[in-house]
C-alpha cells in the first residue's frame, strides 16, 4: 500500500544520546514531527527551539553517518513550552522564527516533566493566549486535569468542562489541538465543536484498552498518560480516526523512556511506538476494514490543519510479518517498544 509521506503531528525525542537513538525510527517513516518541548530544561524561548532543531538535525545527520547512510529528509516542528510567564513578544518571536509551530499547554503536575507548567491557564495567560490567536499559532494541549480529587480515568472528560469549554469561549477563534485523545467524551468535543479545534490519536489508544496493563500481571510497557481508557472509549476513537473527519489526525506521542525508569517502584509514563508507528496504525485500521482512511489520518489531515502542504514523497507499506523486538538499544541503555514481542501484519518497505 502507498501513501502521501505521512507526518507524525505529536512526538518526544529528548535530547543527547537517546535522542540519537530514536529519530532515525521516525524520520524513516514521516516527513515532519511536532517537537514536543519537555526537555529537562524545557524549551521556553524560540531561541531554545532553534538550537533544539539544530541538535535534532545533527544527531539524525550523525546517526545516518554512522549507519554508512544518508540522512533522510526531515522536518522537525519546534513547539514551545507554555509557563505561567511565557510573553506574548515570545509569540510573536516564534511566529516570526517560521521553525515554531505550536505552543504546549502542560498542566503543572498533569504529566512527564510538567512541573513547569501552567498552573492556571486563563487566570496567568490570557494576554499570551490573545496573541496566539491573533498570530494563528495553535494551542497544543495536554487534557487533564491535576485535582487529585478527581478519578484518574476521569480527567480528561473533567477537562473539556473546566478548561477547554472556558478557553475556547474566551478565545473562540484560537486554534487548539487536543493532544492524545483517549475518550469517548474528548471525540464527541471535537467533533461538535465549533472553531478550529483537532486532536491527535495515539496507535496504543487505538489498539489498547485498559486490560493491556493488567494483562497478566501489572506490565508498565503500557502506561502512558492520559491512561488507556476501556473499550467503549478506544471504540469511539477507532471510529473517529477512521471516519475521515479532518478534525482528527496522527500523533504518535511516542514517548522514549529507558527499560530501568519504566520498571521500578514508581515507573515513568510514556510508550515507544516510533519504530514500528506506521505499522501499528496501519493494524488499527484494517481491524475495522478501513485501510482506504488511513492516507488522511496520516498524511492530509495534519498539514490541513497546521496550513502547511501535505509531503511530496511517498511511503509504502507491505503485508508481512513484522515481530516487535522485546527490547531496542537507546544510548547506552535499552528501551521496551509498545507490544515487544508481539508481531504485526505491516511493515515499512525498505527505502520507504
Ligand atoms: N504521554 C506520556 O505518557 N508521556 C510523555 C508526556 C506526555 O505526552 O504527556 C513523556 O514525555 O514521557
Ligand atoms: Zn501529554
Ligand atoms: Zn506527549
Amino acid at each position: 500500500m502507498r501513501l502521501t509521506r505521512p507526518d507524525d503531528w505529536h512526538l518526544h525525542l529528548r535530547d543527547g544520546a537517546v535522542l540519537r537513538s530514536v529519530v532515525p525510527d521516525s524520520a524513516r517513516q514521516f516527513g515532519r514531527a511536532i517537537i514536543m518541548p519537555n526537555l529537562k530544561p524545557p524549551v521556553l524561548t524560540t531561541e531554545d527551539a532553534r538550537a533544539y532543531r539544530e541538535r535534532i538535525l545533527a544527531a539524525l545527520q550523525q546517526a545516518a553517518e554512522q549507519a554508512g547512510a544518508e540522512a533522510p529528509a526531515f522536518e522537525p516542528l519546534m513547539t514551545l513550552y507554555l509557563t505561567d510567564r511565557t510573553s506574548p513578544d515570545e509569540i510573536r518571536r516564534a511566529r516570526d522564527s517560521g521553525f515554531v509551530h505550536g505552543v504546549k499547554l502542560y498542566p503543572a503536575g498533569a504529566t512527564t516533566h510538567s512541573d513547569a507548567g501552567v498552573t492556571d491557564l486563563l487566570g496567568q495567560c490570557p494576554a499570551t493566549l490573545a496573541a496566539m490567536q491573533d498570530c494563528g499559532m495553535p494551542l497544543l494541549v495536554h487534557g487533564e486535569v491535576t485535582d487529585p480529587a478527581v478519578d484518574l480515568f476521569d480527567r480528561e472528560a473533567v477537562f473539556i468542562e473546566r478548561v477547554m469549554q472556558p478557553l475556547r469561549r474566551a478565545f473562540p477563534e484560537l486554534k487548539v489541538v487536543f493532544e492524545h485523545l483517549t475518550t469517548a467524551d474528548g471525540a464527541a468535543y471535537v467533533t461538535q465543536a465549533e472553531g478550529p479545534i483537532a486532536a491527535t490519536l495515539t496507535p496504543q489508544h487505538l489498539l489498547y484498552n485498559r486490560n493491556a496493563l493488567f494483562k497478566g500481571g501489572l506490565r508498565p510497557h503500557w502506561y502512558c498518560l492520559p491512561i488507556l481508557k476501556r473499550e467503549t472509549h478506544r471504540l469511539a476513537l477507532l471510529e473517529a480516526a477512521t471516519s475521515g473527519n479532518p478534525r482528527f489526525f496522527l500523533g504518535t506521542d511516542s514517548a522514549p523512556h529507558p527499560r530501568g525508569a519504566k520498571e521500578q517502584d514508581c515507573g515513568c509514563a510514556g510508550c515507544y511506538t516510533a519504530r514500528h508507528a506506521m505499522a501499528l496504525y496501519a493494524t488499527a485500521f484494517e481491524s475495522v476494514g478501513r485501510l482506504d482512511r488511513l492516507e488522511a489520518f496520516a498524511s492530509l489531515n495534519g498539514p490541513a490543519f497546521y496550513g502547511l502542504a501535505p509531503n511530496t514523497g511517498v511511503l509504502t507499506l507491505e503485508r508481512v510479518e513484522n515481530p516487535i523486538p522485546r527490547e531496542l538499544p537507546l544510548g547506552d541503555d535499552v528501551i521496551v517498544p509498545l507490544a515487544a514481542g508481539e508481531s504485526l501484519m505491516w511493515r515499512v518497505a525498505e527505502g520507504g
